[in-house]
């Protein structure tokens, strides 16, 4: 068997979401959230399943703490909900779920595990919603208040900060599709909303560098590499659309100031404007300290004319493994989107801030979750990102997607990422399987190929 050893600084690591874990919605002050609204909103939803008490985390969280510690976590990267601690979004704090937040980070430094915190996971306050939401400018800046707020209180202990998490999600699923909150269906607002939370995250950016803040500051993007389903031109030109639809439109403006053209033409003539300030750009343009990468799967598209405004089809090649999601299981793609990242944007750092998979977990005869679908897949993961770091790419950390079972959004309960398993009948914890392998792969700094 030949062992691949990672570097004796990579972090290790887990990662949750406020909305997917905590419940508590309306607790201690806590203010009301798109996701609580959407979640509330009969039909959107998945068997009706909302957060309102999901993985009960804000109450266990001590109990999640000594379970992150038994897996021998390096860090733990978990969100925070904007409107527990600014139950308006902004003016009043509430102290109560700012306090929360300082427990947990606490909680973790005893535990000897490094809190990474992303500021938004995509519960927005319902009141900013009411003023137009990321669609609204100001929203930019009400974002920064509440990023300074909590710089200031954790700012001197987090090492590592992620201003925002997956903006192409909350931009198109949430304003173009409808899938998500808000559930709006306006292509143009869709676009309005990703400039608006690529400004906020340039601005909280440069307020992170005012402050002096000794941690490390970037954003996590959901980056998925495009394969042309054949190597015709009109293919490959497909490819080359969704590649910009999808990672380019964010890439190119954090890294080099500007849209991908081309596709902004095609927005231009099909969508209509959205509108950028003069130095807009520069300030998304702000030097970050990694970037975060949430991988899953790819692409492989085709040429079809009818098929959107680009004219581009998503196909499933066959033979191919799919998960509970219905993504395609493709390793490979997580090599060959490192190596094209390094090549075409040298980012400083790379962390990947979740990879993983959901698949039909169940409780065995033996109390156990023999989960070996999973550990294959994380194991088959991590050997492409070690063979990225072999050909010199930065990658530094890696952080499982999830810790445990949670909300999956529209599927509500129905998808189990966790290496633990929730009963959310009487909310007890179990191990899968994949937690004491992973546990294995963190003490040993080795996998196994
Ligand atoms: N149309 N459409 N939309 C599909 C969205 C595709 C990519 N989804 C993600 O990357 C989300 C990321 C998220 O951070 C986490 O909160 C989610 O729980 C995981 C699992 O779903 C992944």
């Amino acid at each position: 068997m030949h062992r691949r050893y990672f570097p004796e600084d990579f972090i290790w690591g887990a990662a949750t979401a406020s909305y997917q874990i905590e419940g508590a919605y309306n607790e201690d002050g806590k203010g009301e959230s798109i996701w609580d609204r959407f979640s509330h909103t009969p039909g959107k939803i998945l068997n009706g399943d909302t957060g309102d008490v999901a993985c009960d985390h804000y109450h266990r969280f001590r109990e999640d703490v000594k379970l992150m510690k038994e897996l021998g976590l390096d860090s733990y990267r978990f969100s925070i909900s904007w409107p527990r601690v600014l139950p308006e979004g902004k003016g009043q704090v509430n102290e109560k779920g700012l306090d929360f937040y300082k427990q947990l980070v606490d909680q973790l430094l005893k535990a000897g595990i490094d809190p990474a915190i992303t500021l938004y996971h995509w519960d927005l306050p319902q009141a900013l919603q009411e003023k137009g939401g990321w669609a609204n400018r100001d929203t930019a800046k009400y974002f920064v208040e509440y990023a300074n707020l909590i710089f200031k209180e954790l700012g001197d202990v987090v090492p590592l900060w992620i201003t925002h998490n997956e903006p192409w999600v909350v931009s198109f699923p949430g304003h173009a599709f409808g899938e998500h909150a808000p559930g709006i269906k306006n292509y143009q607002t869709a676009l309005q909303v990703a400039h608006n939370l690529l400004l906020s995250h340039g601005m909280a950016v440069q307020s992170f560098r005012q402050l002096g803040l000794p941690g490390k500051i970037g954003i996590t993007l959901n980056l998925t590499p495009v394969y042309p389903f054949s190597d015709n031109e009109a293919d490959q030109k497909a490819c080359d659309l969704q590649d910009a639809f999808i990672n380019r439109w964010f890439l190119d403006p954090i890294f080099e100031g500007s849209y991908p053209e081309e596709l902004h033409q095609i927005y231009r003539k099909k969508v209509g404007e959205f509108i950028i300030k003069n130095d807009d750009l520069e300030i998304i343009n702000q030097k970050i300290d990694f970037l975060g990468i949430n991988y899953y799967l790819r692409l492989v598209v085709k040429h079809n004319p009818d098929y959107n405004i680009f004219g581009v089809e998503t196909v499933k090649p066959e033979g191919r493994e799919y998960t509970e999601m219905g993504w395609e299981v493709y390793p490979e793609g997580l090599y060959d989107l490192l190596i094209r990242l390094h090549k075409d944007y040298a980012p400083e750092a790379l962390y990947i801030t979740e990879n993983g998979a959901a698949y039909q977990d169940q409780i065995d005869a033996d109390g156990r979750v023999h989960d070996q679908k999973r550990i294959a897949y994380l194991k088959a993961h991590l050997k492409n990102a070690h063979r990225a770091i072999e050909a010199g790419v930065p990658v530094k950390g890696y952080y499982i997607w999830s810790l445990m079972d949670n909300f999956e959004w529209a599927f509500g309960y129905s998808k189990r990422f966790g290496l633990i398993y929730i009963n959310y009948d009487n909310q007890q914890r179990i191990l899968k399987d994949s937690a004491y392998w992973y546990r294995t792969i963190i003490a040993k700094n080795y996998i196994e190929d």
